[in-house]
């Protein structure tokens, strides 16, 4: 028998087997129908020559990170190298246009239940995209998305192992190459309130176009060269975190004083590793459970911040909850509540669930992931928090010094260091660190004055002497006054504890803990 007649005798039992599916759905009991319809499904698959698979959006509780990827590629193949074609019998492919907010261009995608064809290797492979209407349901606990999403990709049963070897790897490979060069991150917030079903998604995203990089990030130049080195070496380390059998995360925790930077370094991370990043705000999340949800709905290659952690999550040090409980063997609601551990299980967001969240089982599911946490004030948090180990690395963004201020005379006023006067530069190197001003306080006056250079210089001096005279000025009034006072033992302990994190070895070792800064240089 010849091939071409095995494959006709083949496509008539297909044709056969589909018309008897079509009478029996006719004459038979709606569950005696499926049945009926299942099997012969079967067969029909048996006989066929194609294999089919289907990818859907949601996989279980997770999103498919392989539909995005399949969209992604067949939006860019089709108007990039044009070698997605028309399927057979549609002399036109019809396409979605859509222009997300905030983009910058248009993406073109498969329309609902269209399809495709693709050439990979020689082989023709067909893309279908399947968009099934939910049954609206009178009642349910957990409200279902409207639309059931999904491509189902026939390929011919010769071409299997070459579809399953190397076309996936290669739609994976392509659609992370576009992501990167479209240079379009998305930002990703929760709100209260959202269904936490296994197939929505928690997340609302919004197109991300910080122009914040570490080019313009007033900060040290080689604290600057150190946290992009570790960057660099964290998103090129897969190898190194599956030898040493840690999961593929990292945690920094940014503290310093408000408009110190620390969301802008944020942005700055994001563009140079081309994550997304998922803001995550912890007062809109009811519990642990739910915020281990969020987790497990976040894609890799991800950022996953959140602000203001002493804000967000009452973090009374526990040593003072031990130590009011020891001393007087009464419980203080006002040091328990809302203090991590110390809290109603199953209430509200407790420290156990948080620190779960990014150090437990739960925060490997998925990988390539950074956790940052921000914080204004470090003596807040819960030792526990800031333990060896839990954040990988502790990053102080302080107040403006002379090279920072450098950067920013660059970013605001194309000025380079040749080009300020000479005098106004010296003062400036002199004034700068006493007068403790923030990069945002400069920015600004930099930012009122930026049509002439000459003047923001000027005013920038000016209201450094200002600062640094009402400093001393208002020094010698609190030392006045601390010689009188008599602290109590307590706060004295973390005045201590204070000046220990802005002493200037801590300062000069950006790196809260020693044995974190060893652990960076060994890697
Ligand atoms: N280190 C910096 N380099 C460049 N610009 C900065 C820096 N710090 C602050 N700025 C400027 O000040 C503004 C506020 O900074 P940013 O929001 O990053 O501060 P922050 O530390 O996150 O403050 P907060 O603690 O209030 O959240 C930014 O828009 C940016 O223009
Ligand atoms: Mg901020």
């Amino acid at each position: 028998m010849k091939m071409s007649d095995y494959w006709t005798t083949m496509a008539s039992l297909v044709g056969m087997l589909a018309f008897c599916q079509t009478i029996l759905q006719l004459v038979f009991p709606p569950e005696l129908r499926l049945a009926f319809v299942h099997l012969l499904t079967r067969m029909r698959h048996v006989f066929s020559s194609h294999t089919y698979f289907d990818i859907t959006e949601i996989d279980g509780v997770n999103t498919n990170e392989l539909y995005n990827a399949v969209s992604l590629y067949l939006s860019s193949s089709v108007t990039v190298n044009g070698s997605v074609s028309a399927a057979a019998g549609n002399n036109s492919t019809r396409l979605s246009l859509t222009r997300v907010p905030n983009s910058s261009s248009v993406t073109f995608g498969l329309s609902n239940n269209d399809r495709i064809t693709d050439v990979f290797d020689g082989a023709t492979v067909l893309w279908e995209h399947v968009v099934v209407q939910r049954q609206v349901q009178s009642f349910s606990w957990r409200p279902m998305p409207e639309e059931k999403r999904g491509f189902t990709l026939q390929i011919s049963k010769r071409d299997r192992a070459l579809v399953l070897d190397h076309y996936l790897d290669h739609i994976v490979g392509k659609a992370e190459e576009i992501r990167r060069r479209s240079e379009e991150r998305l930002l990703y917030t929760n709100s209260r309130g959202v269904s936490l079903d296994a197939r929505s998604h928690p997340w609302d995203s919004v197109r991300f176009k910080h122009p914040s990089t570490f080019e313009t990030l007033a900060m040290d130049p080689e604290r600057k060269r150190r946290i992009m080195e570790d960057l660099r070496e964290f998103a090129n380390g897969q190898g190194f975190y599956q030898k040493t059998g840690r999961a593929w995360k990292r945690g920094y925790l940014l503290y310093g004083p408000p408009g110190t930077g620390k969301s802008s370094l944020i942005a700055a991370m994001a563009n140079y590793l081309g994550y997304d990043i998922y803001d995550l705000e912890l007062t809109e999340v009811q519990n642990n459970s739910e915020l281990r949800k969020l987790l497990m709905k976040t894609s890799s290659k991800s950022i996953i911040v959140i602000e203001d952690i002493d804000c967000s999550i009452s973090l009374t040090k526990r040593e003072k909850v031990k130590k009011n409980k020891s001393n007087n063997g009464c419980y203080d609601p006002d040091l328990t509540s809302g203090s991590g551990l110390m809290d109603e299980p199953g209430s509200s967001v407790t420290l156990s669930g948080l620190l779960n969240f990014t150090d437990g089982l739960w925060s490997c599911c998925g990988s390539e992931r950074i956790f940052v946490f921000t914080t204004n004030h470090i003596e807040k948090l819960d030792s526990a928090l800031l333990r060896s180990g839990r954040m990988d690395m502790h990053i102080h963004m302080g107040f403006c010094r002379f090279q920072a201020l450098k950067i920013l005379l660059k970013n605001y006023l194309r000025m380079e260091e040749g080009e300020v006067d000479g005098v106004v530069l010296k003062e400036m190197e002199e004034f700068v660190e006493e007068a403790e001003i923030t990069p945002a306080d400069v920015s600004e006056v930099l930012i009122r004055n930026r049509s002439d250079a000459e003047k923001a210089v000027r005013e920038l001096v000016c209201v450094l002497k200002e600062r640094v005279v009402r400093r001393r000025k208002s020094g010698g009034v609190k030392k006045k006054k601390e010689e009188g006072e008599d602290d109590d033992e307590e706060e004295a302990e973390e005045e201590q504890e204070k000046r220990a994190l802005d002493s200037p070895n801590r300062n000069r070792e950006f790196f809260g803990f020693e044995n974190e800064k060893d652990e960076v240089e060994e890697k």
